[in-house]
């Protein structure tokens, strides 16, 4: 694979992005870079004008998002030594199996590389980045309609270490220039455009990837570098970086302890280290399993010298005091921090303590470890939420997953304290409510349950509906559908589908508590049932979401034979799964799978896309396509074939 070894030699370390632009994350994450996400509190207002060049400007910031990262990140270790035992080593509190996909944790270990990109606009002597309202936005536009302009992103590449407690940065910097000839635009076409609400979070308030596309009449250059990071160049700089043979007596490009020499990397085959190895990023922990960082043996220090100490084993030491971190942030749910700051930020610790009825101390303690983690912003004013705690963390909300931690800090939680008793008694590490059966559920259990899979369907619901082009099929029978929140995505999606959503009796009876639409749709029907046990609604489309990853060969093979046996050919059938670990963190560093909500434990590894299509081959049915959805699922879907 030629492809990997540019972006796998930021493999073994700490990448962080310090970037809020999700398509920064998706290009880097789609390119299979292995990063956590730390957006830049930077303020991008540094004086245009004394700069001799708009690139020079976007480098500039570039590199001051960066560094303002880089820094922050090396301060924010220290709220976490207290809660470390005295001679505990200082390591990380969050392994990264726990990570959440946007909570994007901080640990105790200090970044090795962040990456920092600005993208601006140049037209006419004039740099234009993101419009403030509706008015600037039209002023950009109008400037753009008919002409050519450049887009230039810089990127700055900061190489940290920690040398006597403080913070070392080697800063790499370039840019790329793109440029791009917009159409003549109406103003009828610019007004609908404005209003679209695409343009606001964009430089030159166009989205090329989108709506926007329709704006633009040619392309020269990079097309990633408009829609916000030059893939191209970043990976040639990669690999000048890595790769460069050093004239006798130059210094190493990279001053750091853990960055490997240069040589090491020039002598990496791609079977090695290049990327397609499923080797552990620094010190990480993969689902399924600890993978301790390879003790680091002839590595170069800051002045060429070797050390030939052998290196902690980190990863494992993450594993150890991982849970603290899942800890501190599922009981910042429960007592509801993220909703008392969710539109009200920043509060004093006082003020926090006061709506949560709290402790002042307890609640000061609390609330730094959240900032230290990412999920807080801390200022000389007090504490507010992040932009993913007020979408995910707290109660209310289109994305949240309030009930999804609830679930981990109640049932899941429990099972996982009594892990021992259930090993030396061979039980499922299960929740027990689950354990017991569904018919033996308590409606609170019940509800428990259903809360955390409803934010999580609603989280992926249009990822799975769009995976592929369903319009062809008529009606559709989404199997443990649960409250349905696919089926109504689904039926929004494609306006002639109807959509029945079979579950289990005690969950179809409360799924009502979940409509939160004034009109719920007539196209939606949930009928009760045992998929087990019960025949299946007739549909010409069956579906499964999240619910089978862990499912056994054996029973798997046994539903989804009976599920092909009552397929008409032509039926479809869609399976939208759980990606496994390495191929998820391929396709996102930023995206790490949170677990699964019906994992019976930790345990099977979840199959790939090319074992459900054997699967589904096996099974009678033809023109099996996967698709990826969102980062974390991938999506199957096949076609019965006639008999
Ligand atoms: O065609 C497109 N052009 C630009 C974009 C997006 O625009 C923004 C540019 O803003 P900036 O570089 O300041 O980055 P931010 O979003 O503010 O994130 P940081 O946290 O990194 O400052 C960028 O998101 C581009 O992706 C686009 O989407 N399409």
């Amino acid at each position: 694979m030629l492809l990997r070894p540019v972006i796998g030699k930021l493999q073994h370390k700490r990448v962080v992005l310090a970037s809020s632009s999700p398509r920064r994350r998706e290009i880097l994450s789609n390119a299979g870079l292995r990063f956590e996400v730390v957006p830049s509190r930077f303020k991008e207002k540094l004086h245009k004008g004394s700069f001799a060049a708009p690139h020079a400007y976007a480098v500039e910031t570039a590199k001051q998002k960066a560094l303002e990262v880089a820094d922050r990140m090396h301060q924010a270790r220290a709220p976490f030594l207290g809660l470390l035992p005295a001679g505990c080593p200082q390591v990380s509190l969050t392994p990264v199996v726990n990570r959440c996909p946007s909570q994007q944790a901080k640990d105790l270990r200090a970044p090795d590389v962040v990456i920092g990109a600005d993208t601006i606009v140049a037209v006419g002597g004039l740099i234009l980045e993101k419009p403030v309202d509706k008015q600037d936005a039209y002023r950009m536009l109008s400037r753009l309609s008919g002409k050519e302009h450049s887009v230039f992103t810089g990127v700055a590449i900061v190489h940290c270490c920690t040398r006597d407690g403080q913070l070392d940065t080697e800063v790499s910097e370039f840019y790329e220039e793109t440029t791009v000839k917009f159409s003549e635009l109406s103003e009828e076409l610019l007004w609908e455009y404005i209003d679209s609400g695409e343009p606001m979070d964009k430089a030159g308030g166009y989205g090329i990837q989108a709506l926007g596309g329709m704006l633009v009449e040619y392309v020269r250059g990079d097309f990633l570098n408009v829609v916000g990071f030059p893939l191209n160049r970043f990976c040639k700089e990669l690999a000048r970086l890595y790769h460069a043979p050093r004239a006798p007596g130059t210094p190493r490009p990279v001053q750091h302890d853990s960055i490997p020499a240069v040589d090491t990397f020039e002598d990496l085959s791609d079977g090695e280290g290049g990327g397609s190895d499923p080797a552990p990023a620094s010190g990480g922990l993969q689902a399924g399993g600890a993978r301790p960082q390879a003790p680091r043996t002839q590595e170069a220090d800051l002045n060429g010298v070797t050390d030939s100490q052998p290196g902690l084993p980190a990863g494992l030491l993450e594993l150890m005091d991982g849970f603290k971190a899942s800890k501190v942030l599922l009981t910042a749910c429960k007592l509801q921090v993220f909703d008392v700051l969710k539109d009200r930020g920043p509060l004093s610790a006082m003020d926090v303590a006061r709506e949560i009825d709290a402790s002042v101390g307890g609640t000061a303690r609390l609330l730094d470890v959240c900032a230290a983690l990412g999920l807080l912003d801390k200022s000389d004013r007090g504490y507010s939420n992040t932009e993913t705690a007020s979408l995910h963390l707290a109660s209310d909300g289109e994305q949240s997953l309030h009930g999804l931690a609830a679930y981990h800090d109640g049932p899941v939680w429990g099972a996982f304290t009594h892990l021992g008793r259930a090993v030396r008694e061979g039980a499922a590490w299960t929740p027990e409510p689950l354990l017991q059966g569904p018919h033996k559920w308590s409606t609170e259990a019940t509800l428990q349950f259903m809360r955390a899979s409803h934010g999580l369907s609603k989280l992926t619901a249009q990822h799975v509906a769009t995976a592929f082009d369903l319009s062809p099929f008529t009606s559709a029978c989404h199997l443990g559908g649960c409250t349905g929140a696919l089926a109504h995505k689904l039926v929004q999606e494609y306006p002639r589908l109807q959509v029945t959503v079979f579950d289990l009796p005690e969950v179809i009876k409360l799924a009502g508590d979940f409509q939160t639409d004034a009109q719920p749709s007539e196209r939606v029907h949930f009928v009760p049932g045992d998929l087990s046990s019960d025949s299946l609604p007739p549909a010409d489309l069956y579906i499964f979401c999240s619910l089978l990853h862990d499912w056994p060969d054996d029973r798997l093979h046994g539903l989804l034979s009976r599920i092909s046996g009552s397929c008409k050919p032509g039926a479809g059938l869609l399976l939208a799964e759980l990606a496994p670990a390495e191929e998820e963190e391929e396709a996102s560093g930023a995206a790490r799978r949170p677990p699964g909500l019906r994992t019976r434990g930790v345990g099977r590894r979840p199959r790939s896309p090319g074992q459900y299509r054997r699967l589904l081959q096996r099974l009678g049915f033809q023109d099996v396509q996967a698709a990826r959805a969102g980062g974390l699922l991938h999506v199957v879907l096949g076609t019965r074939a006639p008999p």
